[in-house]
């Protein structure tokens, strides 16, 4: 499916059903870059058909390695035995953020990499690569300017370090976890990001033999060995699908039922839908969001404060769930302020919703207030190359009775398999303007 593939949304119908929600891209895809360290098979399953795990597996096939993937039912064996990889010939994917998560297998199997210049991911603001740069030349690597991007490479194998990040960055954790693996000795990273993705990512490498102490902390202690086994894993549900989905439900004056068997992940988000008048209940590894009289922003105790939302590394509430928050907002009586701790480019879009009439003001590139409750009306908007403003953009509209369509919408299926189908299976009439 091209970049822009439309989607034509038939608004004004409740949502409602049971969903069984995909596993997160976020956890997917550095799990599939860590395959690449052992030579033994890895059996993956519930591993989701979207575009930028296609794009990764294309990879492995490029380097020859053996990829047996059955997408429809989710399963994938990969077989990294004979795979070779040519910096001067191979490419990373591009306009992905994970393609990074390769640079530390391919030094440890080929002693080189690349970092492709287009390794940006969605367009939220700057994306950093200084970061990842200082912890690979912590484990001896060296990184060059090259053609397109740079050349990275290490003379020997990888050596454990220490190191404390300026800040507690997804893919540099995870890209230090894949370094320290298999470095000689024992490496401690500071200041990690701990999200849902980064543990069930650590979680596996456990299952490949990596000795890892204190997942889902701060503070990661490594302890290096010989060689990577193989195994199976099958992937938890998406935090992120799991919220789009209650939140969906919430939007359109419907109730859905999402399976979650994580829930000890929630109470933050639960309590931010609750900000909305959206009630979350979790039983027997399902949860349900309903709303009682209508969407209405929770007064604060506090006089003269705005009731807002802030979003920020884990265990704050995810950066990438704000827009689902500020679709609700527009859509709520009441005002919100919506504030992205980490992304200095990721509010701009807020002047499409004014396209639906909409009143959001921008206040600074980290902050936006909704006015809600206002009267909407379909509308013709343009979803930027950020995946969950098109999810946003698509709620808006599916609240809205009458046909809006969401325009560039095609990010959506880097990360959500099925969506549209999905969404039908609720009741709504949404489609895109090209079949993939
Ligand atoms: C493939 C993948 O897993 N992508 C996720 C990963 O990207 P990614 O790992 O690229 O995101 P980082 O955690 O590095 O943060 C992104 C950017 O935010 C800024 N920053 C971040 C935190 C902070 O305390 N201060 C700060 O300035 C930096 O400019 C940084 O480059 O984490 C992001 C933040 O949860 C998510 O949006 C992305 O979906
Ligand atoms: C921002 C995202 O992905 P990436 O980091 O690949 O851009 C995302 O998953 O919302």
């Amino acid at each position: 499916m091209s970049a822009s593939s439309h989607l034509i949304v038939h608004g004004g119908m409740p949502l409602s059903g049971r969903i069984e929600p995909s596993a997160n891209k976020n956890a997917v895809l550095p799990i599939l870059c860590a395959t690449l360290l052992t030579r033994q098979p890895v059996h993956l399953r519930g591993v989701p058909d979207i575009t930028d795990v296609r794009k990764i597996l294309q990879f492995f096939e490029s380097i020859g390695s053996e990829v047996h993937a059955d997408m429809a039912r989710g399963i994938v064996g990969l077989y990294h035995r004979h795979s070779v990889f040519d910096a001067r010939r191979h490419r990373l994917p591009l306009e992905m953020r994970s393609s990074i998560m390769l640079v530390p297998p391919l030094l440890a199997r080929f002693g080189e990499a690349r970092i492709e210049d287009e390794v940006k991911g969605c367009t939220l603001g700057v994306r950093e690569i200084d970061p990842h740069v200082e912890t690979l030349r912590h484990f001896g690597a060296h990184i060059e300017p090259g053609e397109d991007g740079f050349a990275v490479r290490c003379d020997g194998p990888l050596r454990a370090t220490e190191h404390w990040l300026d800040y507690a960055s997804v893919t540099t954790t995870e890209n230090f976890v894949l370094c320290a693996a298999l470095a000689g000795g024992r490496s401690v990273l500071t200041n990690a990001a701990c999200e849902p993705h980064v543990q069930e990512f650590c979680e596996f490498m456990c299952r490949l033999g990596a000795h890892i102490e204190g997942i889902g902390t701060s503070r990661l202690v490594i302890e290096g060995v010989d060689a990577l086994g193989g195994t199976e894993f099958r992937f938890a549900e998406d935090f992120h699908e799991v919220t789009t989905f209650l939140a969906l439900g919430a939007i359109t004056g419907g109730e859905v039922t999402v399976r979650n068997s994580r829930p000890e992940h929630f109470p933050l988000i639960d309590r931010s839908l609750a900000k909305f008048g959206v009630h979350v209940t979790h039983r027997d590894g399902w949860s349900h969001a309903r709303v009682q009289g209508g969407l209405k922003v929770a007064e604060p105790f506090t006089r003269n404060m705005l009731q807002k939302i802030e979003a920020a590394p884990w265990p704050y509430l995810p950066v990438d769930l704000l827009p689902i928050f500020m679709a609700l907002g527009v859509r709520a009586e009441g005002s919100a302020m919506f504030w992205n701790k980490v992304y200095d480019g990721a509010m701009g879009w807020t002047s499409e919703l004014s396209k639906f009439g909409a009143h959001v003001f921008l206040s600074d590139p980290h902050r936006a207030i909704s006015f809600g409750g206002r009267p909407l009306a379909p509308a013709q908007v343009d979803s930027p190359y950020i995946i969950r403003v098109a999810i946003a953009l698509l709620m808006v509209a599916a609240s809205i009775e009458g046909r809006s369509v969401i325009r560039h919408a095609a990010p959506i299926r880097r990360a959500h398999p099925r969506f549209v189908e999905n969404l039908c299976a609720l009741g709504a009439r949404i489609e895109w303007t090209e079949r993939p």
